[in-house]
């Protein structure tokens, strides 16, 4: 009978940190080390902000990453040169027949369009089907993850009254999941979006788990249980200053913005922003290469199975 440890003693982190270490020694003993492959869906504007900013969490690990940029086809986009999506990114078409240890799937400003709307929806539709047979984790970021909610579960996005624009206090649901391993009981990350997802639809969806949430911002981090489809409603990998940005441009076009909230010193956007979520961003995505990528991700991607939906 095996010993069966309830997930929330200590005693089962302690064997847990046990049998990761034979893990990766009998691993490393072995040399079944490759670099991960990580598949990265930008679909921001500002592609190259994204591109370091996510490049600046998955370098943050000493395992090996491999990045792959990936941009629509359906869509043109006009705040990056063609030159760049040429030389550093790939199409859909390019690599739907590899497999991926992780995919990314970036956020956009897009939320108050209908998905449909969108006019990359059906080849992101594609990409996120490709999600369930090519690829063992997928990570879904702000816009990407409502999309992955929506397209996946049904979950519907509603519009918020005002956009929900600042810093953020959250807390950890469940502490006993990697996703979230060494995380304050209280931690911050920005959100930047005029939509929200429909908390009835989350709390009736089996197949996920909220694992850290806001009482002001709501759901933040949600899996399911085998980790291979996570949905971060936020923005952990910003900058210091991409809050300030987006403020900026958007007082610039004369859009209906509020100074985003708990970011500036007293709230004033002349004071430099206080960089708060650092932090528990980094620890994020650690933990995700690290407990949900490389350690359940098979060694001959070849092996990836395709996981029904059910099975969460
Ligand atoms: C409740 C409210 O007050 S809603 C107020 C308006 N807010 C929103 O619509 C949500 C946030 N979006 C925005 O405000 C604007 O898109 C802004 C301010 C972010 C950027 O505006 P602009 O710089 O003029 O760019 P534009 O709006 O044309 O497009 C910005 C990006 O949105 C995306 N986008 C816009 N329209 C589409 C579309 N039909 N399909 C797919 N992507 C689109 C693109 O990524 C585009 O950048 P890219 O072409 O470089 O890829
Ligand atoms: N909210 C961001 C886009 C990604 O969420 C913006 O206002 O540009």
């Amino acid at each position: 009978m095996p010993l069966i440890i309830p997930k929330t003693l200590p005693a089962y982190d302690a064997l847990y940190e046990e049998n990761v270490f034979v893990m990766h020694r009998e691993r490393a003993a072995s040399q079944h080390i490759r670099p991960l492959e990580i598949l990265i869906l930008n679909l921001m504007p500002t592609k190259i902000a994204t591109e370091t900013q996510i490049a600046r969490l998955l370098a943050n690990t000493p395992l090996q990453v491999h990045m792959t940029l990936l941009q629509t086809v359906s869509h043109e986009a006009t705040h990056v040169s063609a030159a760049h999506l040429e030389a550093f990114y790939k199409t859909f078409d390019e690599v739907k027949h590899n497999r991926y240890d992780g995919m990314i799937i970036t956020g956009a400003p897009v939320e108050t369009m209908d998905f449909e709307q969108v006019d990359y929806w059906p080849e992101l539709c594609e990409i996120m089907d490709f999600s369930e047979t090519n690829v063992y984790s997928t990570l879904h970021v702000c816009w990407g993850a409502q999309a992955g909610l929506y397209y996946h579960y049904g979950i519907r996005k509603e519009l918020l009254p005002a956009k929900m624009f600042g810093v953020f206090e959250h807390r950890v649901i469940r502490p006993s999941n990697p996703l979230v391993r060494g995380f304050d009981e209280v931690f911050y990350a920005p959100h930047s979006r005029h939509t929200a997802m429909s908390r009835e639809d989350i709390d009736h969806c089996s197949a996920l788990r909220i694992l850290a949430e806001s009482d002001e911002a709501g759901p933040f981090l949600m899996s399911t249980e085998n980790g291979r489809q996570i949905f971060v409603i936020g923005h952990p990998e910003y900058d210091k200053y991409t809050l300030d940005a987006e403020y900026k441009r958007d007082v610039a076009k004369g859009l209906p913005i509020a100074v985003p909230k708990n970011y500036y010193p007293n709230d004033d956007p002349s004071q430099p922003p206080l960089f708060r979520w650092r932090a528990h961003a980094h620890l994020l995505y650690e933990n995700w290469l690290n407990y949900y990528v490389y350690q359940n991700t098979p060694y001959d991607l070849g092996e990836m199975q395709r996981v029904k939906h059910s099975e969460g």
